[in-house]
Parts: structure tokens; C-alpha cells; sequence
């Protein structure tokens, strides 16, 4: 990690309790420290509990335990004034850009929605940073007036950006922002993300399931399985030197363009689906799928650890 971390997440849990009495770990003791500047991309397969652990961090979900660290501060613990000003320095942009966008107003009213509830500028000056943030997302101003349906998908997560820009957050969530996208436009909205970020020093906590994409933005990468971190490092330490079985598996999957090379490699194919998480394995959860499980990894669950400098993971064998 380069620099002081803007944000320290520690030992932070989030468990929902359902009707039936039972009690889902969605996140369980998690461990992330961003430093100010950095991108860290989170990963893992859906229901592993990337947005619940977003919408923990941002305080949209009270958490079950553990704490998250903003600037120094408790987030759980803010209140009034104090908690206000949390939220002006923390925004999320979320993964569906036709859902999180109100149909009913125009596109000039969403994106100075935060300006409104923060009291921050009214009249020509309120026009004028709409126009602005428009200009910074690359649409223009004329599309102030017009309402989200007349915009593509790509567009209306510019939209969304903006939006998350107005109050000039120093930390912004990204929940799957580009999942929803063509493929063809993921790139371009990447690319803006990395753009806004040189250019107002923004930090990122970029949520995805689709690893190939998030090694793009991110400086470090953490990947989860069943509520908890398995392994964290450098975005090219992960792809280079992938020690997690679970992450070995998912960067298999990501197919390679060279037919050649694609022909020859060696996929490891998971078996079975993901345990639920009302019922996890004893000891590693990733046991009962992994191709590399040995008996201790029933027995106790591995310690999240440096095995090499900077890189961390928690797996019997190492
Ligand atoms: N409000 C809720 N009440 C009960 N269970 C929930 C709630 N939100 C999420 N869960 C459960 O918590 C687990 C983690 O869900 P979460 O949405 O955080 O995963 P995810 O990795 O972000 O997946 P996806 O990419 O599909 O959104 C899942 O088993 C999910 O069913």
C-alpha cells in the first residue's frame, strides 16, 4: 500500500438476521486498509458479499461488529453534523444505471441532488457546476434538461458519476459499476474513472466479479469467497504470482486472446456451486471446492497472513 490510509476496515462483520432464526454471514471479520489515491479492487463471485461490504463501509448498512476507519474516525460511531460530513466525503455509483437513476427528474436535477441536500450552490451557480460536471463525464450541457431514458446505458453511468462527483467526495465506492454495460463501453467507463481520479485525486473502492477488468484500475486487489478475504496484493503480483487455489481458478477462467497460448493452458475448473452461506464448511470455506484441500483444511480455519512481502493470504499451504 502507497501513502497513509484514507480508509481502515478492520475485523468488520455485517450478518443479517433472517425469519427463520437463522443468522447469514454476509461479511465475516474483514480486513482492508486503502491508502489516499489508491484504487483497491474487490472481487469475487456473486453472493460473496462484495456489496454488502460497500454498503457497510458507506454506512447504508449498520455493521454486526469490527469497525471502518474514515480519516481517522469511526464511521458506526458518527452522529449529527459529524456523520454528515462523512457523507459528503464518501459517495457510491452503483451497478445499475437504470434502476439508481430517478425516472422523473431530469438528468440536471440528479446530479445536483447532492448540492441540494448539502445546501452547497443554488441559482446560476448550481447551473453552472451541473454543466461542469456534465463537461467532466463527457456529456454536455444541453443534456441538463432531458430525462434518463433518452440515454444509453454507458451514458447514464456517466450520469451516476456525476452525480457521485457533485459534492466533491474524496472516496468514492464503485458497486459493479460496468456490469451492467456492453463490453464495449466497460472500457470507456473505466477509463473515465482513472481520468476523474488523476485529476481530483479521488480514491476507489472499485467492487467487481469480472477480474480481467478490474486489473485495469486497480493498484491492489482483494479477493473474498463466502464473506471473507482470501488473498490480497499488487493488481500485477496477482496475475503474475496467484497464490490462493481460489484465485488461481478464477484468473483460469478469464479466457487469454493468443489462440496458441489459450490452447495449451491449463483451466481449473471448479466443482460444485458456492456453499450457502447459512451453512459454511468448518475450517477453510473454499475447502469443499478446492482441488488443492488437504485434512487440516476441515479442521481449522487459515490464518490471513504476509506469506510474501505485501502479498497476503489465508491458506494451509503456505
Ligand atoms: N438485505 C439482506 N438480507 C438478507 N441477506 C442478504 C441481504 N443482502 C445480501 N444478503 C445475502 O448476503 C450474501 C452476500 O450478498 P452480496 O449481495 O453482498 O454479495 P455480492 O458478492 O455483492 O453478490 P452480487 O454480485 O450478486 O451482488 C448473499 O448470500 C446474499 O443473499
Amino acid at each position: 500500500m502507497k501513502g497513509n490510509p484514507i480508509l481502515e476496515v478492520r475485523d468488520l462483520q455485517k450478518h443479517f438476521h433472517l425469519g427463520s432464526g437463522k443468522t447469514l454471514k454476509a461479511v465475516d471479520k474483514l480486513n482492508i486498509s486503502i491508502a489516499s489515491g489508491e484504487t483497491f479492487g474487490l472481487v469475487g463471485e456473486s453472493g460473496c458479499g462484495k456489496s454488502t461490504a460497500g454498503r457497510t463501509i458507506i454506512r447504508l448498512y449498520e455493521a454486526t461488529g469490527g469497525e471502518v476507519l474514515f480519516n481517522g474516525e469511526n464511521v458506526h460511531k458518527l452522529r449529527g453534523n459529524k456523520l454528515q460530513e462523512f457523507r459528503r466525503h464518501m459517495q457510491m455509483v452503483f451497478q445499475d444505471p437504470y434502476a439508481s437513476l430517478n425516472p422523473r427528474m431530469t438528468v440536471g436535477n440528479i446530479i445536483a441532488e447532492g448540492l441540494d441536500i448539502h445546501g452547497l450552490a443554488d441559482g446560476k451557480q448550481r447551473k453552472q457546476r451541473v454543466s461542469e460536471l456534465l463537461d467532466a463525464v463527457g456529456l454536455n450541457e444541453e443534456h441538463a434538461s432531458r430525462f434518463p431514458h433518452e440515454f444509453s446505458g454507458g451514458q447514464r453511468q456517466r450520469i451516476g458519476i456525476a452525480r457521485a462527483l457533485a459534492i466533491e467526495p474524496q472516496f468514492i465506492i464503485a458497486d459493479e459499476p460496468i456490469s451492467a454495460l456492453d463490453v464495449s463501453v466497460q472500457a470507456q467507463v473505466v477509463n473515465l474513472f482513472k481520468k476523474l481520479q488523476k485529476e481530483r485525486g479521488l480514491t476507489y473502492l472499485f467492487i467487481a466479479h469480472d477480474l480481467a477488468m478490474v486489473k485495469h484500475i486497480s493498484d491492489r486487489i482483494g479477493v473474498m469467497y463466502l464473506g471473507k478475504l482470501v488473498e490480497v496484493t499488487t493488481s500485477e503480483e496477482l496475475y503474475a504470482n496467484p497464490l490462493h487455489p481460489y484465485t488461481q481458478s478464477l484468473l483460469s477462467a478469464i479466457p487469454i486472446p493468443d489462440p496458441e497460448v489459450e490452447r495449451t493452458r491449463e483451466r481449473i475448473i471448479l466443482e460444485g456451486e458456492i456453499p450457502s452461506p447459512l451453512n459454511p464448511p468448518s475450517g477453510c470455506p473454499f475447502r469443499t471446492r478446492c482441488p488443492k484441500a488437504m485434512p487440516e483444511c476441515a479442521a481449522s480455519m487459515p490464518e490471513f497472513k504476509e506469506v510474501q512481502p505485501g502479498h497476503f493470504t489465508a491458506c494451509h499451504l503456505y
